[in-house]
């Protein structure tokens, strides 16, 4: 059977994705450690080493938190302790621990890969504090070691799909890649994400990753939950993807209507962790081909377009308090394959559009920088 697909966007976005923070897979940092302690050369006493810089990987960290922690993106170590008469050997400077996402690899100004953080608790010693002042450099404190690191995070894939069992997600990565879907393994995470990629005609390749597990109440850890969510952050784009019939997960559970699990998924993604909210998103839905699922798409596409609009008829325990905002909202039938070239179209427009976006947003480091340079001079 086939369908028209019926493309609608939401409104307002093209402003509103100027306003949005951004999704952040790289930062870059200025390290320094600190400077060595001055020697005593009446005593030979030697000063105290600068503290080092260190990155450590640890879950559940962001390079978002890394930049809220560090704005002015410069890092220094205290210095090491002066000798004195009453302490010959002087005290080390304290070191300086910055917690990194886990899968962050640092590369230096020429671009070369220093150092993998992989695994939780991963150590990379960013910047080396100076040598204290001693015989050997006439006791004269030296400075630290100074550099710009680059912390760029690995994505697993550029999109990644979202949605509960039985939504199609399998059968989506298989018809947008036209084959076999390749089983991703990526050292810095214990999943294996079925990964699909979108070969367009001009050579552009887009990765797309099934990232399964996910059930309500994922955000508190039920099913596969943060093993899941985790992996979400590793991405740039959402696609979300629902069944038009809705879902139930067994007996046991309630059936959730499409419109349900839209705010269902909406709340899980919430409640692990807000900003993933901020990244663009795509809303599929799925199994048009089925009887009466036109009828039904076309029911509740108010409600999916404004999705503030049956808030309030949505049972309290899926109901999210801040709401996903899709750049495009999509029917399709993945069993089909109906329209899927308009789909991956959209994917990549979604994308392209996120990345230029980000090229816009003015950078304020930038700008004093800029200003410095150029700008008139102020005596
Ligand atoms: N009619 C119809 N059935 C579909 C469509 N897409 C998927 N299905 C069926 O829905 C069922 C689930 O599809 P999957 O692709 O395995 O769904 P999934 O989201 O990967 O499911 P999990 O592996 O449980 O997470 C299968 O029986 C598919 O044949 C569709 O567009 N139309």
């Amino acid at each position: 059977m086939v369908f028209t697909t019926n493309l609608f966007f939401s409104s307002g976005n093209r402003i509103r994705r100027h306003f949005r923070p951004h999704f952040l897979d790289s930062l870059r940092l200025q390290v320094t450690g600190g400077h060595g302690g001055s020697g005593f050369p009446r005593y030979g006493g030697i000063g105290g080493q600068g503290g080092c810089i260190y990155f450590i990987a640890k879950e559940g960290y962001s390079l978002r938190n890394v930049k809220k922690l560090n704005t002015t993106k410069r890092i220094k170590a205290p210095p090491g302790e002066d000798s004195s008469k009453v302490r010959l050997l002087g005290r080390r400077g304290n070191d300086i621990q910055v917690h990194v996402p886990v899968g962050i690899t640092v590369i230096d100004e020429n671009g070369s890969a220093l150092g993998d953080l992989n695994v939780e608790n991963k150590t990379f010693k960013a910047a080396s504090g100076g040598p204290g002042g001693c015989s050997g450099n006439s006791f004269i404190g030296q400075p630290g070691q100074s550099r710009t690191l680059t912390l760029d995070l690995k994505l697993i894939a550029d999109a990644g799909l979202v949605g509960f069992p039985n939504a199609g997600k399998s059968t989506f990565l298989k018809a947008i890649s036209r084959a076999r879907p390749k089983i991703a393994s990526y050292p810095f995470t214990t999943i294996k994400p079925q990964l699909g990629i979108i070969q367009y005609t001009d050579h552009r390749q887009i990765s797309v990753a099934d990232l399964p597990g996910l059930i309500e109440g994922a955000h508190a850890n039920i099913g596969m939950g943060h093993k899941f969510l985790k992996h979400v952050e590793r991405t740039r784009l959402l696609i979300l993807i629902v069944d038009i019939f809705g879902f139930q997960l067994s007996q046991m559970h309630k059936k959730r209507s499409c419109l349900e699990n839209v705010y269902a998924l909406n709340r899980e993604l919430e409640l692990y962790d807000e900003t993933l909210l901020e990244k663009p998103s795509i809303l599929l839905v799925n199994k048009l081909d089925l009887q009466g699922a036109r009828e039904e798409f076309e029911k509740i596409k108010p409600s999916l377009n404004r999705l503030e609009k049956s808030l309030s008829d949505c049972p309290e325990e899926i109901r999210p308090t801040k709401l996903l905002d899709f750049e495009r909202i999509l029917p399709i039938s993945a069993q089909e394959n109906t329209d899927i070239d308009q789909v991956t179209t959209q994917i990549r427009e979604v994308l392209d559009l996120a990345a230029e976006a980000a090229l816009e947003e003015p950078n304020p480091e930038q700008l004093t920088l800029q200003n410095r340079e150029y700008g008139p001079k102020v005596v």
